[in-house]
């Protein structure tokens, strides 16, 4: 076993990130009121990322994909790196397979036989934006390019003036028929001194001759989580808030998951002055991930704010994402894993039946008014994202009454009381400890049937008929008992007291009826082939309380049924064998 975490210590090896000296932050204070800008990089830094990046036919359904969900602002590649990346933005602009209101966006860095190659292939768009990037902070810097502060903006300028020239070199209607925009990202911004990342940013702005009707998108990324979300949103707050000629730029982010944190630091960075965040669908993306699209989109429908993307069948984004990029999509994903709309723990279960069966009463009475979302466990309507109910209460060792009753009651109309409620809970455990695997509600109909409705022995109902005399009900019945035939007959002020009475003559026992109740099952609209449901409580002073069910056309039927059940599972009447 590796014993690192118990000998060494750890900040002999790591240090913390510093605090960013910004005593008056606003942005604690501010809160979420719409939906930023949103660009999906899954065809960019959610491909380079890939095991098997995606091929043509992957590329072009996940593109249709992202056109469909709403996304106005597309990276489609990075398309000087080889062949099929810059075919590939050409079959969609030579195909017109982009709408007119979404923007390609296309990654480079800033070197000028890639910029040029990058200009090439975005010919012909309606809107293009040209990604440009180098690496700021002193660790790459100094590592990976050995330059220094001046060289460094050296090459981004340098990058916008290539972009510029590539411009200048198209034939003039060429180039007019696109928008042409500029991104610029200082990689690894969240590593780099804030004075710097300023410099370098006002510099590209400067070059490429930025106004409020022509800004630069400046795209700050955590290309790598280094801290906690609270100093990425003061290192945006303060790029917001010391940028020269802060109108003629967008700020834009683009955070990773490293630390596990790239939904926080997005959500931190709008209420710190950011209008656009990159990402991908599921948090694809290089290591740990780019932050989650879909995540960030129904945590803001969640609020009551509209996300201006369409998750409204998020199974059918899950299937196509999940085709493109061979990458499941976990089980526990915010909003989008299978089991996130699911209880199985009997208390949960119990509150959400409660809640869903309070929303629905609350949506009738509201009378086509929509009402606010008001259910235990379930911070939205499940319905909303396409997902059905049917997934959200599933059943097995960890489950209690309000699962199992809740789907016998939506699978098989039956409503059960209460106090049955329990009694099928204690039967069901028992095959969920068995089997120590969910159960399916066909698993728990069968339990309850076999034990609440086919109990025959010691006592057998085969028939009954009634006679009426002056408000006195007489009542014959055929039963066996212990296998053996029996006619009985009983008195009483209805056919169940009267059979009570009889069986208690003939048995020689002294159970009474604690509780019934009885509804209708499985009619159609024309109240053809209706069934009654009968649930009848047997009480005696020596034994425990017993449930019998019935279920039979014949509602006095099914109630004689219920009585003969509920005594073979009280125990009153012994079995012979
Ligand atoms: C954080 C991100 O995700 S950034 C995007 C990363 N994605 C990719 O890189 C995928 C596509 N890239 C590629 O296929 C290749 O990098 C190519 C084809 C574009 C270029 O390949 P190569 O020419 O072999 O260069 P390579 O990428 O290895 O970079 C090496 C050189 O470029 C320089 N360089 C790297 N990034 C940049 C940049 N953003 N701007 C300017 N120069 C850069 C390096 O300093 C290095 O220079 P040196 O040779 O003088 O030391
Ligand atoms: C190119 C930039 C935006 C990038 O992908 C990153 O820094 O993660």
């Amino acid at each position: 076993m590796n014993t690192t975490f118990k000998t060494m210590d750890p900040s002999k090896k790591y240090r913390p990130y510093p605090q960013i000296d910004l005593p008056n932050r606003r942005w604690p204070n501010n809160v979420l009121t719409k939906a930023p800008i949103w660009l999906s990089t899954d065809l960019r830094d959610g491909n380079q990322s890939l095991i098997d990046p995606m091929d043509i036919d992957k590329k072009l359904k996940m593109f249709d994909l992202l056109v469909q969900i709403g996304y106005k602002e597309i990276e489609i590649g990075f398309p000087s790196a080889s062949q099929i990346e810059f075919d590939f933005v050409r079959k969609l602009i030579e195909e017109k397979r982009i709408p007119d209101d979404v923007t390609i966006q296309a990654l480079t860095q800033a070197r000028t036989d890639l910029i040029n190659r990058t200009v090439e292939s975005l010919v012909g768009a309606k809107n293009a934006i040209v990604h440009v990037y180098n690496a700021t902070s002193p660790l790459f810097r100094e590592v990976v390019y050995n330059k220094t502060k001046a060289e460094t903006v050296e090459i981004a300028v340098k990058g916008i003036q290539d972009i510029k020239a590539a411009l200048a070199a198209l034939p003039a209607d060429v180039c007019a028929q696109t928008q042409w925009r500029l991104e610029y990202s200082p990689e690894t911004f969240s590593m780099t001194e804030l004075e710097f990342s300023k410099e370098i940013c006002e510099a590209v702005m400067s070059e490429w001759g930025a106004t409020p009707d022509n800004k630069v998108i400046l795209n700050l990324p955590t290309t790598i989580e280094v801290a906690t979300p609270n100093v990425f949103a003061d290192q945006i707050e303060w790029m917001h808030t010391h940028l020269a000629n802060r109108e003629s730029a967008i700020i834009s982010v683009h955070p990773h998951n490293d630390r596990g944190t790239g939904t926080a630091c997005s959500e931190l960075a709008i209420l710190a002055g950011a209008d656009r965040v990159e990402g991908c669908l599921f948090g694809n993306g290089e290591r740990t991930g780019n932050v989650c699209l879909v995540n960030l989109a129904i945590n803001l429908w969640s609020q009551g704010i509209d996300p201006e993307v369409d998750y409204s069948n998020i199974n059918e984004v899950i299937r196509i994402a999940e085709e493109c990029t061979q990458l499941p999509v976990g089980a526990r994903h915010p909003w989008a894993g299978e089991l996130v709309f699911t209880a199985f723990s009997g208390s949960h279960q119990d509150a959400i039946k409660k809640g869903l069966t309070r929303q629905k009463d609350r949506e009738a009475a509201a009378d086509g008014d929509t009402i606010m979302w008001e259910v235990p466990y379930l911070p939205i309507d499940p319905a909303d994202l396409g997902r059905s109910y049917e997934a959200v209460i599933r059943v097995n060792a960890q489950s209690g009454k309000g699962g199992m009753a809740y789907l016998l009651e939506r699978d098989y109309d039956l409503t059960l009381p209460r106090l049955l409620q329990v009694e099928v809970a204690r039967a069901v455990q028992v095959l969920a400890d068995d089997t120590g695997r969910e159960l399916s509600s066909e698993q728990i109909h069968e339990v309850f049937v076999e034990e609440f409705i086919e109990r025959k022995t010691p006592v057998e109902y085969i028939d009954h008929t009634i006679s009426h005399h002056t408000g006195v009900e007489t009542l014959r019945a055929q039963i066996k008992v212990n296998g053996e035939d029996r006619v009985i007959e009983g008195r009483g002020n209805g056919p169940l007291s009267a059979f009570v009475q009889a069986l208690n003559a003939s048995l020689g026992t002294k159970f009474s009826v604690g509780h019934y109740s009885e509804h209708d099952i499985h009619s159609d609209q024309a109240g053809e082939n209706a069934q009654a449901a009968c649930y009848v409580q047997v009480a005696h002073a020596d034994f425990s309380p017993a449930y019998g069910v019935g279920i039979h056309e014949n509602i006095v039927t099914a109630s004689l049924i219920a009585v003969v059940s509920g005594i073979n599972r009280s125990g009153v009447v012994a079995i012979e064998s």
